[in-house]
């Protein structure tokens, strides 16, 4: 499988906390790769420079063989990087359909000013109706997004990520606050994603993790310790030793 995306060095630095320690990781094209580490590990500010919402003090940030480095949020998401609620807020008052519609017109617009007409748009539409489907929000298309349960707005910033038209999906804790069972209906949505998208997962719900990624980094105190398969990763002795008594790690 060929690099989609590739960090060298990446360092990001508060005062005397160094959060991202020169990390060099490479993400393939169509895998699921996971992101593990303990709390305060650095997980969100390495996607956070991933996605372009912060610079990084030094270090390459390389896209599909482009420097993305010096580029914002908006380079990076029109050329497809792209991280789940972080395209465009849900409208509460609008329908799931109107919402997702919404985030595939302003990926094919830098902008969208305009609203007016949404639904006449039949490329925003197709695009809209295809992400919710794939998020197994069809019968839910015509809610207002104000009376979607927690779960249900999770997978609507999902559809409007996907209407985006990604080729690579941020995702920062997709099941944070979910019951059991809209977690488990996460991942399922996600196994369906993949290898259609290249999906960089950050996850505190090993099960998850263990059960979706075909390979994982672990992240300690803003250094990339290790990446491997999840049989590699459960079997390696530091990681072992950072997850107290291991139970984390088991399935
Ligand atoms: N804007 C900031 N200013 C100062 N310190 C920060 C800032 N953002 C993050 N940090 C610190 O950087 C470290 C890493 O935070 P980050 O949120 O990236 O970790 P994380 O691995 O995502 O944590 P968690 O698993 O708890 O979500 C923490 O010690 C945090 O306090």
């Amino acid at each position: 499988m060929n690099t989609l995306l590739h960090t060298e060095g990446l360092t990001k630095r508060y005062g005397a906390l160094v959060v991202t320690d020169a990390v060099s990781l490479d993400i393939r094209e169509g895998e699921l790769h996971a992101i593990i580490g303990p709390n305060g590990a650095g997980k969100t500010t390495l996607i956070n420079q991933l996605s372009g919402e912060l610079a990084a003090d030094a270090g390459r940030v390389r896209f599909a063989g482009e420097d993305l480095s010096a580029t914002g949020i908006a380079a990076r998401a029109r050329r497809g990087l792209l991280r789940s609620y972080q395209i465009t807020s849900v409208f509460d008052e609008f329908t799931v359909r109107e919402n997702a519609a919404l985030a595939a017109r302003g990926a094919r617009r830098h902008a969208f000013a305009f609203w007016r007409g949404l639904l006449q748009d039949a490329a925003a539409v197709a695009a809209a109706d295809a992400a919710i489907a794939a998020t197994g929000l069809a019968a839910r298309a015509q809610v207002i997004a104000a009376d979607l349960g927690y779960g249900e707005r999770r997978q609507l910033e999902l559809a409007m990520a996907l209407a985006a038209g990604p080729r690579f999906l941020l995702l920062d804790e997709p099941m944070a606050g979910m019951s059991a069972q809209e977690s488990a209906a996460v991942v399922e949505l996600l196994r369906g994603l993949k290898r259609k998208y290249t999906l960089l997962l950050v996850e505190h719900d090993m099960d998850a993790v263990f059960a979706l990624a075909d390979r994982i980094s672990v992240l300690v105190y803003g250094r990339l310790l290790v990446t491997g398969t999840p049989d590699e990763i459960r079997n390696d002795p530091e990681v072992r030793a950072i997850y107290l008594g291991d139970e984390e790690l088991h399935q």
